[in-house]
């Protein structure tokens, strides 16, 4: 693996390690994830977090939590993330996904921090769609709040180049961002998941008929989780 560099220590924390510490009387308790959904920004994160949480071995945080990349939050330390887990019995598999952690430079250090084995699911989208639709999402956003807007070719060219600076457009730079996490985790730790077929129609089923995911994560694409 990769030697991750000395950094800052964590904020004050109990052990980062996947001891459950909240129990609830029904036999669940909150646990850190062992899988996080890490980007991209609309990849199809919300879609991905839906179907995995319709397997019975999987609990999904409702919100994205941001825990690693907004200060914040990140100073509130581990007690606070565990806190934002859902309740879960002591077999399943916790996830949370927050999309912006892919192109938060700082993330991957922190969560290596926490966790260095943990999985981390990114799934991909053709990055010219990805930075049309959040663009779509801006625009829509400002219409709403009667706020001034730029129109798309604007804001993609500057002096005649690309604009690099552009935030929707820095975030399709895959390369650029997936060396920040190479630095710290293995490829092996890190899933990527292909938007084209996430979106390719309805899940696979078994031969009883029964949706794959529902029935097991038999779906190879998703087998990766429980090894
Ligand atoms: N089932 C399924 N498979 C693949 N993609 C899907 C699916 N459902 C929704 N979508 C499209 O995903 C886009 C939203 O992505 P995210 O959920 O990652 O958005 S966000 O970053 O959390 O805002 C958004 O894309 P655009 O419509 O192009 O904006 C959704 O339409």
């Amino acid at each position: 693996r990769p030697m991750a560099d000395e950094g800052p220590p964590l904020p004050p924390t109990s052990s980062p390690t996947n001891n459950p510490t909240t129990s609830h009387p029904n036999g669940t308790l909150q646990q850190f994830p062992q899988i996080i959904i890490i980007g991209v920004r609309k990849g199809g994160t919300r879609a991905l977090i839906e179907m995995l949480s319709l397997h019975s071995a999987v609990a999904a945080a409702q919100n994205e939590v941001h825990f690693f990349d907004w200060e914040s939050h990140f100073e509130k330390g581990l007690p606070w993330y565990l806190s934002q887990m859902p309740y879960a019995f002591p077999d399943q598999l916790t996830v949370e996904k927050t999309p912006a952690y892919f192109t938060s430079s700082k993330v991957p250090k922190r969560i290596h921090q926490m966790n260095p084995d943990i999985k981390l699911l990114l799934i991909l989208r053709d990055p010219t769609e990805r930075v049309l639709s959040d663009y779509t999402q801006v625009f829509y956003n400002r219409l709403q709040k009667h706020k001034r807007y730029q129109p798309i070719e604007s804001v993609l060219v500057k002096d005649g180049e690309i604009n690099l600076g552009y935030k929707a457009l820095n975030r399709s730079l895959y390369y650029v961002h997936m060396q920040n996490w190479l630095k710290y985790f293995p490829l092996k730790n890190i899933h990527v998941v292909d938007w084209g077929r996430v979106d390719q129609g309805p899940l696979p089923r078994d031969e009883k008929g029964g949706e794959v995911l529902k029935t097991g994560i038999a779906d190879k694409r998703f087998k990766f989780l429980l090894q």
